[in-house]
């Protein structure tokens, strides 16, 4: 755990929040002692929700890597991960996390995502938003086909 780069992801998330770049959010991606990527909050400037500060940053890390794992790479964030980033950093196969603010002081700045986890842990048929499944018999066999194919590139 290396201060340096949380204060890192803690300055871009002030300068590019008053960039107005979008949310005060700030993520730096490093391995061994080099910063591989950065990324901020661009949700607004881009008009893309999932623009969050640490996807931002695992996209340009792949991005310099050429490669969609990135093991042996730690993810410094000015806040708490969102759900959202979460699923994305277990399948990036991060390392580790260190973050700086806590999910409860996101949600005092108006960034409240416990909604997201409490709805997660319902059953999908109490969800707030209606999730409904059809036609399975027609997805499944592309499913057992990936299984099958013999050149495919697993993550
Ligand atoms: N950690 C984090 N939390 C958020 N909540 C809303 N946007 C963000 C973001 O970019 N990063």
């Amino acid at each position: 755990m290396d201060m340096r780069f949380l204060r890192e992801a803690i300055r871009l998330s002030r300068e590019k929040m008053e960039a107005d770049e979008g949310g005060p959010f700030g993520a730096v991606i490093v391995r061994g002692d080099r910063i591989l990527s950065r990324g901020w909050n661009r949700v607004t400037r881009a008009n893309d929700p999932t623009a969050h500060a640490e996807i931002c940053a695992i996209r340009a890390a792949c991005s310099a890597l050429d490669r969609f794992d990135l093991s042996g790479c730690t993810l410094y964030a000015s806040c708490e991960p969102c759900p959202m980033c979460l699923g994305a950093i277990y399948w990036a196969r991060l390392d580790a996390v260190v973050f700086a603010a806590t999910r409860r002081d996101a949600a005092d700045a108006g960034f409240d995502d416990a909604f997201v986890y409490r709805d997660l842990s319902q059953p999908i048929e109490a969800r707030a938003i209606p999730f409904r499944q059809a036609l399975r018999e027609e997805a499944l066999p592309v499913l057992e086909a990936w299984t099958r194919k013999e050149d495919r590139v697993d993550y």
